[in-house]
């Protein structure tokens, strides 16, 4: 292992940005220990996800139907690849040609909607697993086909696929969502955020280092890194060695790999830190969406707090600005130095928090779901409970505005109203106790 991720310890890296032509510091080295602790993770969670875990390897049984998993995925053929070539064509001069993994989730949709919207060209990529309501995942679907957008049907994980992607289309982009994301999930289905956050970052990267010409690569991680950092408001340099859930832990460790797939092979690389993001067509696992779904439909809500009853409180960040600031992520990304799997210069390693920073606690969440939805919530207060929740997030974001031109600019209240209109839109929905459900059926989760 030690000639496959060579580990550089209490490194410190200057990055140069040329797109505003400031140098900054984004890696400092406050403690060689933990850079060898996490160093460590990641590759003992990388042993794991492909010695234990590893998804079934793709089987070929034909050029339409191919098999990942335990499920049927089509791919292949020369009706596929015309649909895969036509939606990554660029409509603008020098346009980037940009790989969304994650395509049907919630922010990958947004993003690939407005990267197609500016002329670039897009090939989504997403699994459509059933976390949650896939019919939610097949309606952002729908969404993007209207814009030309193609969504293949497989898995990150699956190289063969990546491998024929690069192949045929010369991405000079990958945005990668794909991801098992929730933070309490973590404790039901572990192998799941192994699989994805870790097995199918290393199968992207790997990809993404053998093609020619490498793409630059923007990622999602998570203020679910900063954990138990008490530290506010939290600032790319303070620590994320106490993870307090599974999901958390991948996500740091996909930092960790992020660093040596860059110091190996010159990948491009930026992680961009989401802070609760939320918004129209988000993720009804969410607290913002599963509670205007129980307070529509007349149902108890839990509420949890931690010790001595005080609020959690959160950084709540509108979709509309995470998608500025990948897109300014993506903007400003240098090219990645190697070629063929080898790496012919330093290159570009950035992580930015893209959040909205002001915090708010969920009663005042609630209260303001109360007042959109005009009806009232039936509480319950609970201590909230071990399952990986920490007590508060709260994001400066001065590197990202200063770098990415990043600028949050939607209240909570403002940001909930635009949700709460598209909720009622999209499930057909009338705002009373019991809530009338006209078009769609709502998943029971
Ligand atoms: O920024 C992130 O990195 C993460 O953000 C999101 O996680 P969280 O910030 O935990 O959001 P969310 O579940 O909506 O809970 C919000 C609040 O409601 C509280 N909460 C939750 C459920 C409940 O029943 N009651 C309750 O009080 C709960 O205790 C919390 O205080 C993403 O899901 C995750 O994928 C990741 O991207």
């Amino acid at each position: 292992m030690q000639d496959v991720f060579p580990s550089t310890p209490g490194k410190v890296k200057m990055e140069r940005n040329n797109y505003f032509g400031r140098v900054s510091n984004r890696w400092h080295s406050s403690g060689s220990g933990r850079y060898f602790f996490w160093m460590f993770v990641s590759v003992a969670l990388m042993f794991y996800a492909f010695f234990h875990i590893s998804a079934p390897p793709a089987v070929q049984t034909g050029l339409e139907s191919r098999h990942f998993g335990n499920r049927a995925l089509a791919w292949g053929g020369s009706k596929w690849e015309k649909q895969v070539r036509h939606s990554a064509r660029t409509k603008r001069e020098n346009g980037m040609v940009v790989l969304v993994t994650g395509a049907a989730g919630f922010v990958g949709t947004h993003v690939s909607l407005a990267l197609k919207k500016r002329g670039d060209g897009v090939v989504g990529l997403d699994n459509f697993n059933s976390y949650y309501d896939p019919s939610l995942k097949r309606a952002r679907q729908e969404l993007l086909e209207k814009q030309s957008v193609f969504i293949v049907d497989g898995d990150v994980n699956n190289s063969e696929l990546l491998a024929k992607l690069f192949s045929m289309v010369p991405f000079t982009h990958v945005m990668h969502l794909a991801a098992q994301a929730g933070v309490r999930y973590a404790m039901q289905n572990p192998a799941s955020y192994v699989n994805s956050n870790i097995a199918g970052l290393v199968t992207l990267f790997e990809a993404c280092k053998s093609a020619n010409p490498q793409p630059s690569i923007v990622w999602a991680s998570s203020s679910s890194v900063y954990g138990l950092n008490s530290k506010v408001p939290f600032s790319e340099v303070d620590r994320t060695d106490q993870p307090a859930s599974l999901y958390a832990a991948t996500k740091k460790a996909g930092e960790a790999i992020a660093h040596s797939y860059n110091h190996i092979y010159g990948l491009s690389i930026t992680g961009l830190r989401f802070f609760t993001v939320y918004g129209p067509y988000g993720r009804p696992d969410m607290a913002y969406f599963s509670f205007t779904k129980d307070i529509l439909q007349g149902k108890p809500i839990n509420i949890y707090q931690g010790p001595d009853q005080t609020d959690l409180a959160r950084d709540f960040t509108y979709i509309d600005d995470i998608v500025k600031g990948c897109l300014g992520a993506l903007d400003t990304a240098l090219l990645s130095t190697g070629t063929g799997g080898k790496k012919r210069g330093p290159a570009q390693l950035r992580v930015y928090n893209l959040g909205n920073t002001s915090p708010v606690t969920v009663p005042e969440l609630v209260s303001i779901l109360e007042k959109h939805l005009k009806v009232k919530a039936k509480k319950n207060f609970v201590k909230m409970p071990r399952n990986g929740d920490v007590p508060f997030t709260h994001a400066n974001v001065t590197l990202a505005r200063n770098e990415l031109r990043y600028n949050p600019s939607t209240d909570l209240y403002t940001g909930l109203k635009k949700f709460v209109k598209w909720y009622e839109s999209y499930y057909g929905l009338t705002s009373g106790l019991s809530g009338s459900r006209k078009n769609r059926a709502i998943e029971s989760s």
